[in-house]
């Protein structure tokens, strides 16, 4: 068994998370609000390691009423700091890695009380057993925030149910896409609209859920 996941994205009108300096400020008040929703209605919320590096997240619920969520970081490498915002509450911070680092690398943050889930890492890291471990220890219901290295490959192995993104009214040209394929092959994944709301004046919100097909492409 699996978590149900849904990834929250906020993009550009050409479809970028992040500008090529990084710059990702897209979303208005009320796309906040509902990325804020999403999280108090999850029991994780998954980054990958590009995004905490650039961003230091803080990932709480701080703009409508309810619990955090437990925050998880794809890392292959260990190489977030441990200075990180997010690991200002261990105990709610769980962080998935190869199986294949030196131990001394694991006992840096084991020492302060974060879980550590060690997965095989093929180029990238073994994401269906990840999702196993996470539901094992109660994580139901899971929201991903990127990068966009991160959704690929958690759209790439089939494990993504519903996509929420919000397009913001700006173009780059340029940066991170929503949908980052790196090292992997790429797939022609089918979205199917469920509800599209409007956001403050310009910002449009469709919720998909997605139907994949039998094979990859290439
Ligand atoms: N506007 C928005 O809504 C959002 C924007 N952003 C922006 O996106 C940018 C980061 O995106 P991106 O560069 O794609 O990075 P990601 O945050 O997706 O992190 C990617 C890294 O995670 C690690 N990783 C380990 N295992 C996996 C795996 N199975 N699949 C994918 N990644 C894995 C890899 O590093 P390693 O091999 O070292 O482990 C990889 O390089 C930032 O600029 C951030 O600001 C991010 C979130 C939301
Ligand atoms: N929905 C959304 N809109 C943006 O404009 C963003 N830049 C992001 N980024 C994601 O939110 C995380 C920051 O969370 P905190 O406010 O620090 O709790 C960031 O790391 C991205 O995952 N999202």
């Amino acid at each position: 068994m699996r978590p149900y996941v849904i990834i929250f994205s906020t993009m550009t009108v050409d479809g970028k998370i992040a500008n090529s300096d990084g710059y990702s400020k897209l979303s208005c008040i009320d796309d906040f609000r509902l990325q804020h929703y999403l999280r108090s209605n999850s029991d994780g919320v998954m980054v990958g390691a590009n995004t905490v590096i650039n961003d230091d997240p803080s990932l709480t619920v701080r703009l409508v009423k309810g619990t955090s969520p437990y925050k998880i970081i794809v890392d292959s490498k260990l190489i977030v700091p441990l200075s990180s915002k997010i690991f200002q509450n261990p105990a709610k911070s769980i962080i998935i890695t190869s199986n294949n680092l030196n131990k001394e690398r694991y006992e840096k943050f084991e020492k302060i009380g974060v879980r550590i889930i060690k997965v095989d890492f093929n180029g990238v890291l073994d994401m269906v057993t990840a999702l196993k471990n996470l539901y094992d220890i109660g994580i139901k219901r899971l929201m991903v925030e990127g990068g966009g290295h991160l959704n690929y490959s958690l759209l790439y192995n089939g494990l993504v149910d519903e996509l929420w993104v919000t397009i913001s009214p700006f173009a780059f040209g340029g940066g991170t896409s929503i949908f980052e394929k790196g090292i992997l092959k790429e797939i022609k994944a089918e979205f199917y609209i469920k509800e599209i709301k409007n956001l403050c004046q310009n910002w449009v919100n469709i919720k998909y859920s997605i139907l994949y097909p039998k094979k990859p492409l290439i």
